[in-house]
């Protein structure tokens, strides 16, 4: 048995990123983008008015003897228009947010700041005085021309998108997303449609992992359930070979049916077996004629705490993140854990702040066929190898399962 560490690294070695593909904007939000984008234009790339107002000579704006100036409106000019003709000394003209500065004008006011007759008025009182620059956005304010905006290996999510929208990146170079085959193992196992006979459960593991898979950013495919015999295995990871990844579930144990390892290294090769940790020891990782494969324990919690540790780190590695595992934190553990494992036990926790620190409840039977201490986890609380006893209070490290990874390898 190795330790999670080494497995984690074992497999991370063994992973490289997918090829670079170019897609259009709309199709790459949480893909990892593959170029540094350079700005081509000054952003804004114009002078324009940050309100609805008038365009001015700052030197206008003063007061005579008390009384406002007042100014002799010349035309006006929208977003998206350029005005015809320049403002001079003595006039103003209407403006609106996002219109270019006329030349002449200096300065803009808000139109709450002024004082007319209505739409179409002549004139206009500017009832305080502004300073050159008022309410104008700068051309290239935000991004000049030739800055680096965004580097490559940057995870693109909706501010990115905006970016690239507004450099007008219609498409854009990015790590291809993973296509990720799930396989079933077992005889026990039917559809989920089906009701329960004598013997079987339902295949929850797929859907679970199907679910995991899109969570964690990837394309996942569900390829059915292989029987417990050699062909049909052999007839699934056939169908598999052609993924970027394959996960399994179950038939990696010792039991007289535990198959996936036998195949795996009949057709490929199998890199390691088994890690001490609870849930989840027989984890088994290798290859299926190239195509690397993660073996998961069938217990459905197994299968799960499993996949958050190994598989969506491989996932996120073959998707080119840079960050690809999540955050730990000191937890107060505020029941205790009194399921002792000499393994290392992921104890599944619901984790808040309370009172300047992070304090950890446990949720209930930790067994790894107790589907239902998921629900509410959003940690895994790390008890040490050996079985230390947890008394309530204690501090552990927790992995915050619904934060952004944040830490390399
Ligand atoms: N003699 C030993 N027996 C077991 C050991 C051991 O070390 N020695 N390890 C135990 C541990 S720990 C685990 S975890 C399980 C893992 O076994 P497998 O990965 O081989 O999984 P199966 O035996 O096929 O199934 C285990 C369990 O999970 C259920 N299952 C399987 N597939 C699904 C699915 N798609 N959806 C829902 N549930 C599924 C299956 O019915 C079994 O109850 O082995 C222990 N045994
Ligand atoms: O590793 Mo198993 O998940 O302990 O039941």
């Amino acid at each position: 048995m190795i330790s999670v560490e080494e497995a984690l690294s074992r497999m991370l070695a063994d992973i490289t990123a997918l090829p670079i593909i170019k897609l259009p904007l709309a199709e790459v939000s949480g893909l990892v983008l593959a170029e540094d984008v350079v700005a081509q234009e000054d952003i804004p790339p114009f002078d324009n008015s940050a309100m609805d107002g008038f365009a001015l000579q700052s030197t206008d704006s003063k007061a005579h003897n008390g009384q406002p100036p007042r100014l002799r409106v010349t035309g006006g000019v929208a977003a998206g228009y350029v005005a015809d003709h320049a403002v001079e000394a003595g006039t103003a003209m209407r403006i609106m947010t996002g219109a270019p500065v006329p030349p002449g004008a200096d300065t803009i006011i808000q139109v709450e700041l002024t004082h007319n007759d209505g739409p179409d008025s002549t004139w206009v009182e500017i009832l305080h005085e502004v300073t050159p620059g008022n309410n104008i956005r700068p051309a290239g304010e935000d991004m000049r021309r030739g800055q680096t905006i965004l580097q490559r290996g940057a995870e693109l999510g909706a501010w990115e998108i905006g970016i690239l929208a507004t450099l007008g990146w219609a498409t854009v170079p990015v790590v291809r997303q993973a296509r990720v085959a799930i396989l079933g193992t077992g005889d026990e196992v039917i559809e989920i449609d089906q009701p329960l006979a004598p013997g079987k459960i339902r295949n929850s593991n797929s859907y679970l992992l199907e679910a995991a898979v899109r969570r964690a950013g990837a394309r996942p495919e569900r390829l059915g359930v292989a029987r417990d015999t050699v062909e049909s295995l052999r007839e699934k990871f056939a169908q598999a070979a052609n993924y970027d990844l394959i996960l399994t579930s179950g038939g990696v144990s010792v039991g007289d049916f535990d198959l996936v390892k036998d195949i795996m290294a009949e057709q490929g090769q199998v890199n390691f077996w088994r890690i001490n940790m609870r849930p989840g020891k027989p984890v088994a990782f290798g290859h299926i004629g190239g195509v690397p494969l993660v073996g998961l324990p069938g217990n459905p919690v197994s299968s799960a705490v499993t996949f958050e540790l190994f598989a969506r780190p491989v996932i996120r590695k073959l998707q080119g993140h840079t960050y690809v595992l999540k955050p730990q934190v000191d937890v107060t553990v505020e029941d205790g854990i009194q399921d002792r494992a000499q393994r290392r036990h992921y104890v599944r926790a619901y984790v808040t702040w309370h009172e300047g620190r992070f304090v950890a409840r446990t949720t209930g039977n930790q067994g790894s066929h107790m589907m239902t201490s998921l629900l509410q986890a959003n940690a895994l609380v790390i008890v040490p190898e050996g079985g230390p006893e947890v008394p309530p209070g204690t501090v552990l490290k927790a992995i915050m399962l619904d934060w952004p990874e944040d830490t390399r390898v």
